[in-house]
């Protein structure tokens, strides 16, 4: 039986969020305080991650934070990009830095990453705030797995007790939203990843299936189960001469037939993408608001 699922609006939601941070800069602004100031450190011309990271600067200049931005050639060094990263760590004005990843072969991401001051980090990629994940006091949280929870509260979706399906487990995606999902959210989790055995047997047990592999198609109609909630991070770029910009984008999901039987999905574009930027500027905000704490006291 096809029925239309609800769609998650990832877009609409992010908007709702940027009007809420905008206020918040307003006021922090009128009552004598600092205005946010996130950097942003490009490596490289990959088209890919320079959309994101342009989509990054628009969502600041929206909100009205201050930004940074800094590209740099392919061929910079490890030493170089780390001292840039010590720089703005110590540039009392900058309250969150970002590194857009991949970086090329010769960059160690892990140690590039860990350079990051821990309270500057609104990725939430450094091992301390990762450890602090599982902590009643959470750091600052990683980025798209705190952009879907938010989705999925949003609209108001049940989390505990249920049985939710993590396809995936990044350092950065994965693999912190599968502990999210059990330890703060009551979630039931399985994780899926490369040696799962059946893919098919665990996806199609799943009340939340959750999906970030970077394989386009990957879950098929047939995997999920009637009335699943379907979160698709995976966004691939796809060659085509049907369009001016020369690809499309593809979500690891296959989109028509598994909304056939979903009860909600998020689309690509428009899901999960928006929600990891509108969770980068809280996480900015988050980080600004405790160091002036930190200064007055
Ligand atoms: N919308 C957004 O905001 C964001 C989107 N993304 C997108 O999400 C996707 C995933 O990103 P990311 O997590 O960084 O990617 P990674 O490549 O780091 O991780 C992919 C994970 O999926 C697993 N995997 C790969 N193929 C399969 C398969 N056939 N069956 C089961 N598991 C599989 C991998 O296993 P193994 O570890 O063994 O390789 C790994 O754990 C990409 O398309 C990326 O562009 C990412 C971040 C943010
Ligand atoms: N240090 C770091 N932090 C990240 O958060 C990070 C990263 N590296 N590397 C790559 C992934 C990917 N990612 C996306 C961000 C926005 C969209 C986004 O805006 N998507 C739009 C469409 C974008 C388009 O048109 O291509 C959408 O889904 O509607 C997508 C993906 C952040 N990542």
């Amino acid at each position: 039986m096809s029925h239309s699922p609800t769609i998650l609006d990832g877009k609409k939601i992010a908007d709702q969020i940027k009007d809420e941070i905008s206020e918040e800069v307003k006021k922090l602004v009128a009552s004598g305080g600092k205005t946010p100031h996130l950097a942003a450190i490009l490596v490289g011309d990959d088209g890919a991650s320079q959309t994101y990271v342009s989509n990054k600067i628009k969502a600041c200049k929206r909100v009205g934070f201050e930004y940074t931005l800094l590209n740099f050639p392919e061929t910079i060094s490890e030493s170089k990009l780390m001292a840039e990263i010590e720089r703005i760590n110590a540039d009392d004005d900058i309250d969150g830095l970002i590194v857009q990843l991949p970086l090329p072969q010769h960059i160690s991401s892990a140690e590039v990453t860990e350079r990051i001051r821990p309270d500057k980090d609104v990725d939430g990629f450094t091992n301390l705030n990762y450890g602090k994940i599982t902590s009643k006091n959470p750091g600052l949280m990683p980025a798209t797995p705190y952009g879907i929870l938010e989705l999925l509260k949003r609209y108001d979706i049940e989390i505990k007790g249920k049985h939710c399906v993590m396809v995936g487990n990044s350092r950065t995606v994965g693999a912190p939203m599968s502990i999210i999902m059990s330890y703060h959210e009551y979630a039931t989790v399985t994780t899926c990843h490369i040696h799962t055995q059946h893919l098919e047997k665990h996806t199609q047990q799943a009340d939340i299936l959750i999906v970030a592999t970077g394989k386009p198609g990957l879950i098929k109609g047939d995997m999920v189960k009637e009335g699943a909630v379907v979160v698709d991070v995976g966004i691939t770029r796809i060659d085509t001469d049907q369009n001016e910009r020369g690809y499309y984008l593809k979500g690891d999901v296959e989109f028509d037939e598994v909304a056939a039987k979903a009860s909600h999905i998020t689309p690509v574009p428009g899901g999960v993408g928006p929600m990891t930027i509108a969770s980068l500027l809280l996480n900015t905000l988050k980080a600004s608001k405790k160091r002036a704490l930190k200064r007055k006291s």
